[in-house]
């Protein structure tokens, strides 16, 4: 029977990459989405902006929207200090299992809590399930007609505090033009444009980091 694509990516990752060597993974994936086949993953060119970001706010506390299979949770995960945690959301049964094997390979099971589930349902249930209170950092990269309903979901459930950061995949393709609207033009966000390209591709797209200012 027919294999999926997050199964076949999987495969690649337990073929390639070292148990344990988060790099080794996301090289693995990488590898597979230029050589055999693209796959909507951050990737590595945006994937080194998304790097320096999380390193330099050293959350504590991180939300992912859209985990797909798992290759950015991977990236933010190896690079967060040892107390932190990734929450991360997927509804789709069969990504989040491939993405559950893909960060166990990675060894970085310990630091991410993988939801399966509906952000929209699960964003004001994070204090309750989880005794979050705020989130340093969230990524958005899921369905991107979802990116602004879900921010505003967050700032009405107090989600985000003073310096919160939001980093957004795909704001020109395939864009989120609501969300930039809304982002860009609010008094309660300061918005920086990182440029950039479609992953594994050189079309061109852009990351876009909003500090919540309260
Ligand atoms: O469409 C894109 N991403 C959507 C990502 C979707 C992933 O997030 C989950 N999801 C969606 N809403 C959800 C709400 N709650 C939980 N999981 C959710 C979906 O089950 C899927 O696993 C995309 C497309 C391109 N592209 O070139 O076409 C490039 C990219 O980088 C992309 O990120
Ligand atoms: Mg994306």
């Amino acid at each position: 029977t027919q294999t999926t694509r997050p199964q076949r990516m999987l495969a690649a990752v337990q073929k390639n990459a070292t148990r344990g060597d988060p790099r080794s993974v996301v090289k693995a994936i990488d590898q597979f989405c230029r050589q055999k086949e693209w796959a909507m993953n951050v990737g590595d060119e945006k994937g080194c902006i998304l790097d320096s970001v999380v390193t330099e706010v050293n959350p504590e506390t991180v939300l992912e929207l859209g985990t797909y299979c798992g290759y950015s949770t991977v990236r933010i995960a190896s690079l967060l200090p040892p107390q932190a945690k990734l929450i991360t959301l997927e509804f789709n049964p069969g990504n989040a299992a491939i993405a559950r094997q893909v960060i166990a390979w990675a060894g970085l099971e310990d630091k991410v809590e993988l939801v399966e589930g509906a952000s929209g349902d699960f964003i004001p249930k994070m204090k309750e399930m989880f005794g979050i209170k705020t989130f340093d950092l969230v990524f958005l990269d899921h369905w991107k007609d979802r990116y602004l309903p879900d921010t505003k979901l967050m700032e009405e459930c107090g989600l985000l505090r003073k310096g919160s950061i939001l980093l957004a995949d795909n704001v020109i393709c395939p864009g989120t033009p609501d969300y930039l609207e809304y982002i860009r033009n609010s008094p309660r966000y300061k918005s920086q444009f990182f440029k950039s390209h479609l992953e594994y591709t050189k079309v061109e797209d852009g990351l876009e980091k909003s500090i919540f200012l309260g």
